[in-house]
């Protein structure tokens, strides 16, 4: 059972519901969240690698329940956060990049090929060598997407991966997702980046209010914001 399932998920922050019975069998290769802010995107996204746990309901990720098997979930699942500063765990960029490969016991040869292409892919190979919390914004989500990315997660999550991009940056990312051949899931307010997704989920107050081709999903939310 390969992909991604909702099973009447409720999340509660506090006396707050975010997201309200969602159910959603996600087997598209790339499948986008639009929605406006505080519609319970990021709470969605992140219940699919465990990050958040449902208040009710279950998610699976390749059958797995993501509440019981959160470590098998994981290896699965790559999570591209928002913030890549919260993603950012060694001090140079190439270590950085190096560390998501620690369990995947490589030789060291394979592993610094792997590294430098994840560089080279992310075009961050002439910033190999610089402190990684010194980079610029758009740097770092670079280097969030290629530290997660080196790995070959089976399932790719993003969370809004392109927002402090330049054009060109955001350019190479749409191209490197195109060509992925995981499984994605991308949070996005950039719609033009979801064009030609196979998939949109519209989010209202934690609902799904459109769920369809990007053509008619993006239309319909563009119609609801405006
Ligand atoms: N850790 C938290 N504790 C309490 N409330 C939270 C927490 N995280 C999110 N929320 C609330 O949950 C709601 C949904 O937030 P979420 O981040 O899922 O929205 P979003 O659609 O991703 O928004 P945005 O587009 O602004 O990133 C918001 O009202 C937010 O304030």
């Amino acid at each position: 059972m390969s992909g991604i399932v909702f099973e009447g998920v409720s999340h509660d922050f506090g006396a707050e519901r975010v997201v309200e019975d969602v159910s959603l069998d996600l087997r598209e290769r790339r499948v986008g969240i639009v929605g406006a802010n505080g519609s319970g995107k990021s709470t969605l996204a992140r219940m699919i690698n465990g990050l958040v746990a449902p208040t009710a309901g279950r998610v699976l990720v390749d059958g797995l329940d993501v509440s019981r098997e959160a470590r098998a979930v994981r290896r699965r699942v790559g999570f591209v956060f928002t913030n890549a500063d919260n993603q950012i765990v060694m001090p140079t960029v190439r270590e950085d990049v190096a560390f998501t490969l620690r369990r995947h016991r490589l030789d060291r040869a394979d592993a610094a090929t792997r590294v430098d292409a994840a560089l080279a892919r992310f075009g961050l190979t002439e910033l190999a060598d610089r402190p990684a919390h010194r980079l610029s914004g758009g740097q770092k989500q670079l280097l969030a997407l290629a530290s997660v990315l080196v790995a070959e997660p089976g399932i790719v999550v993003a969370d809004e991966p392109t927002t402090l991009l330049d054009a060109r940056n955001a350019r190479r990312i749409a191209r490197y997702f195109a060509d992925l051949d995981q499984q994605l899931v991308v949070v996005s307010h950039q719609l033009e980046l979801l064009e030609d997704f196979d998939r949109v989920i519209v989010m209202e107050h934690g609902r799904v209010v459109a769920d369809d081709v990007p053509g008619v999903a993006l239309e319909a939310y563009r119609t609801l914001i405006s």
